[in-house]
C-alpha cells in the first residue's frame, strides 16, 4: 500500500569527502546487496569513499561498528541488514538490540546511519533495499552523512571560536 512520500534533505556538501565503514549483514544476501548498492551510491554522490565489511546478523553490527570506531579511522558508519519475523521471539531481540546497539553507540557521538530493514516478509524487505524503489541503504548513508557534516561544522565553529574540542568520541584520545 502506499504510503505518503518522505521528504529528503538536500545532500550535505564536503570539502574533503568522508571516508565511511558500510558494516552489513548478509543474512538474507539479495536484500543486503541491494542496500549495500544504494549506500555506495549515496556515498560516491558527496565525494566520500567507503570499505564494506561483513558480519554474520544484524545483532554483530552495533559491536562490529564499536570495534571499528576504536581504530579511528573513519567519519561515519552505515549498519545495514535484514530481520524477517520468524515463528519465535528472537525477532524481537533481533530487531531492538541491533537498534538499541546503534543508537547507544550514536549517542556517545559516532555517526552512524542505521539501514536495518526490521519486516514481517522477504517482499517488505525487497521493495525497501531496492535502490530503485524505496533505497533504505541510500537512506541510511545519507543519515550516517548528515551527522559527519554536522560533526564537522560544529568542530570548525569551535575552532574558529579558539575553543578547545573535547576528544570524547569513541576512538579519539
Ligand atoms: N534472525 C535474523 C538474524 N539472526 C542472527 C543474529 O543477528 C545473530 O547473528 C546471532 O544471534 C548470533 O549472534 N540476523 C539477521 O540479520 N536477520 C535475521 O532475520
Ligand atoms: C529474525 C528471526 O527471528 C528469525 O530468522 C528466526 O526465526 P524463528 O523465530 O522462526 O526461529
Amino acid at each position: 500500500m502506499a504510503g505518503p512520500t518522505h521528504h529528503a534533505l538536500a545532500r550535505p556538501e564536503f570539502d574533503e569527502g568522508p571516508k565511511i565503514l558500510i558494516v552489513v549483514a548478509p543474512y538474507y544476501k539479495d536484500i543486503a546487496d541491494g542496500l549495500v548498492a544504494g549506500a555506495m551510491a549515496e556515498i560516491e554522490a558527496v565525494g566520500g569513499s567507503y570499505e564494506v565489511v561483513e558480519m554474520p546478523g544484524a545483532l554483530e553490527l552495533p559491536s562490529a561498528i564499536g570495534i571499528a570506531a576504536r581504530m579511528g579511522e573513519y567519519d561515519g558508519f552505515v549498519a545495514l541488514g535484514c530481520v524477517i519475523r520468524g515463528e519465535t521471539t528472537h525477532y524481537d531481540t533481533v530487531c531492538n538490540d541491533s537498534s538499541r546497539g546503534l543508537t547507544l553507540l550514536g549517542l556517545q557521538g559516532l555517526c552512524i546511519g542505521n539501514g536495518i530493514l526490521t519486516v514481517e516478509n522477504y517482499d517488505q524487505a525487497a521493495v525497501r533495499a531496492d535502490p530503485q524503489g524505496q533505497n533504505k541503504g541510500g537512506g541510511a548513508a545519507a543519515a550516517a552523512l548528515h551527522l559527519v557534516a554536522l560533526s564537522r561544522k560544529l568542530k570548525q565553529q569551535g575552532k574558529s571560536k579558539g575553543l578547545g574540542f573535547t576528544a570524547d568520541r569513541l576512538g579519539e584520545g
